[in-house]
């Protein structure tokens, strides 16, 4: 079976008289499986937008090729578009309409039930606010309705572009749980994100972008274990004279620092076992590698997404 999606060397550059030339994509390749979660993870500016709409077949690139579910997105048919879901940001809609006429008016676009609709109002548990103007949702509901908008056609490949920018912890995990949902049905998911959890929590393989390329493409399991990094063990000072910090050291570091003694091991189980025993767990962290530490391997900048 072919890709569900397969782009190569594509290239994208924004010419403006204040800005001048913004190369937003710069040589970008990347295949996304049928049934995968594919991330795109990288800081403002990187150029995931302007990917994710050329994927989509909403912007023309100035070259690169583009295979969605095995056809090109341009010139674009109905047949295509119809196995697509793509959410819009939230701030597209019709602000005047209610809940019940906006994703109407989606179902309608992709020959939908009123059924159909209900039904994906109540996937993402807006059933109770079908009368209501889309502007007085809340931002997480309005991200809810843009995916259910996005489901509508029951799509083989849903697109989301950072679906959880700028809502609380609590509605951002509601979210994730959906998109999970959304992938466990079998649909192709493709999220771009700036937050480097998310990724983490939910993608199957994550692709890397900064400054318009994408830098590396893995799952995050694979990227942390290649980037083969120390545990990170660290108790409050205080418990531990300087010889028994000294002894515990042995397969790695140890430095004070702040009222606290930071260890790095490569064998956090056996540190971990030996501070138990000595009673010293006060104030005990453990932090391994994470996708933020992958990401100043890869790109050799510190994360500021
Ligand atoms: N329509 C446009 N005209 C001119 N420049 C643009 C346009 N859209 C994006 N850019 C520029 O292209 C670069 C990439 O932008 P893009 O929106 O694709 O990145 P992004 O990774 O999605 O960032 P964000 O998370 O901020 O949306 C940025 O420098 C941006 O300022």
């Amino acid at each position: 079976m072919e890709a569900a999606i397969e782009v190569a060397d594509l290239r994208k550059t924004y010419r403006g008289r204040r800005t001048g030339e913004v190369r937003a994509v710069d040589g970008v390749s990347f295949r996304v499986e049928r049934g995968e979660f594919f991330g795109i993870l990288g800081p403002n500016g990187a150029g995931k937008t302007t990917t994710l709409e050329i994927v989509e077949g909403l912007r023309r690139p100035d070259s690169g090729d583009v295979r969605l579910l095995g056809r090109s997105p341009w010139p674009h048919s109905p047949e295509l578009t119809r196995r697509l879901g793509v959410q819009l940001q939230a701030s597209a809609f019709f602000e005047f309409l209610t809940v019940a006429e906006q994703i109407g008016t989606f179902a309608e676009l992709y020959g939908a039930t009123k059924a159909r609709a209900a039904e994906m109002l109540d996937l993402v548990g807006l059933s109770e606010h079908v009368h209501m103007r889309c502007e007085k949702l809340s931002g997480g509901q309005q991200q809810r309705l843009s995916i259910a908008c996005a489901l509508v056609g029951d799509p083989e490949l849903v697109f989301l572009d950072e679906p959880t920018a700028a809502l609380d912890p609590q509605a951002r995990r509601n979210l994730w749980d959906l998109m999970r949902a959304i992938n466990d049905e079998g649909r192709t998911v493709v999220l771009t994100t700036h937050y480097m959890e998310e990724a983490e929590a939910l993608c199957d393989r994550v692709a890397i972008m900064d400054a318009g390329r994408i830098k590396a493409v893995d799952s995050p399991a694979e990227f942390v274990r290649k980037l083969d990094a120390p545990t990170r063990v660290t108790v409050a000072a205080g418990q531990l004279d300087d010889a028994r910090i000294a002894e515990l050291a042995i397969d790695g570091t140890a430095a004070a620092a702040d009222g606290a003694v930071v260890f790095e091991t490569r064998d956090p189980r056996k540190l971990l076992t030996a501070l138990a025993s000595d009673g010293a767990l006060e104030g005990l962290a453990v932090r391994t590698a994470n996708l933020e530490d992958v990401f100043l391997h890869v790109t050799g900048r510190e994360w500021r997404g």
